[in-house]
């Protein structure tokens, strides 16, 4: 091992220290077609996506960042452009991207709320019956779900409903989690709340994120990074660190600031 660093070129140290991007997203454009109707969602959006990034899409509604999200799934293909994770183009969806959506229903409602985390681990073979039992319930305890094992969806809150989604994702040990709005039909408390907790996990087990948002607020508590893209159809306007903010920041004056100007690059038209 020591023989191989020797024998490299001096530079080599610099280049090991910078991390490969876990995905990048290469000049991608989007389109849906509907019979003859043709719609552009993105025109050559780029960016790249490292381990353990907490990378947000925000832009105002029909942006197409769900869209984005869709096609790093694996669910739509690129017009133009490409998506590649882990040095390969995206072709399809994988277990190696789970997505976790808005909407309260995601969850089979005839399964308890372990059977429904150990589902997507046994349909898809990725552990045998009782070592899936066995992460699932640790993935349910550390959303602090473990008394609820035997609920069924129905008999659970919105937040935590979602807390079961975030589980069974996490359970899957993907790649990339890809979250399209997941507070977005929660109540203001509840939202913090859900944040709060994501970032915890994310401290915990440091799982890289991909996460759509239209509030700006949302955005710098639970991204490293932010892509801002512009009105339909997405382009990318900018993109900004937002590592020096979190949940107790909120009515900083720095944190205000960031955010004004955060929304006059997505609403401003450039001069
Ligand atoms: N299935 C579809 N068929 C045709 N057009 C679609 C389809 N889904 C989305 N679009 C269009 O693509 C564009 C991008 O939509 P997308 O849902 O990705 O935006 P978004 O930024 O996620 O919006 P929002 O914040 O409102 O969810 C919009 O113009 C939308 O009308």
């Amino acid at each position: 091992m020591a023989a191989v660093e020797q024998s490299l070129p001096r530079s080599a140290p610099l280049a090991e220290s910078a991390p490969a991007p876990l995905l990048r997203a290469e000049a991608v454009d989007l389109e849906y077609r509907d019979g003859g109707r043709q719609v552009q969602a993105t025109h050559q959006v780029s960016f790249e996506l490292y381990p353990a990034d907490r990378f947000v899409l925000l832009g105002p509604s029909g942006c197409g960042k769900s869209t984005l999200l869709k096609a790093v799934a694996g669910f739509m293909r690129p017009a133009a452009g490409r998506i590649v994770l882990d040095g390969r183009p995206v072709e399809g969806p994988g277990a190696d991207r789970i997505v976790v959506f808005q909407e309260f229903d995601q969850l089979p409602p005839w399964k308890t709320v372990l059977q429904n985390v150990m589902f997507p681990l046994v349909a898809s073979r990725v552990l045998k019956r009782s070592d899936a039992r066995e992460r699932a319930l640790d993935c349910l305890d550390k959303v602090g779900l473990s008394r609820f094992r035997d609920a069924y969806p129905h008999q659970l809150s919105g937040g935590m409903k979602q807390r079961v989604a975030i589980a069974r994702a996490l359970a899957m040990q993907p790649k990339i989690l890809l979250m399209d709005e997941p507070f977005a039909a929660l109540d203001a408390l509840t939202r913090r709340k859900m944040q709060e907790e994501l970032l915890a996990l994310w401290d915990e087990v440091r799982f890289t994120l991909l996460f759509v948002t239209h509030s700006i607020e949302e955005a710098m508590v639970v991204g490293n990074r932010t892509l801002l893209l512009s009105p339909h159809p997405g382009r990318v306007r900018a993109e900004l660190d937002c590592t020096e903010f979190g949940l107790e920041s909120g009515g900083s004056e720095a944190f205000q600031r960031k955010a004004q100007h955060i929304h006059s690059l997505l609403f401003e038209v450039p001069r």
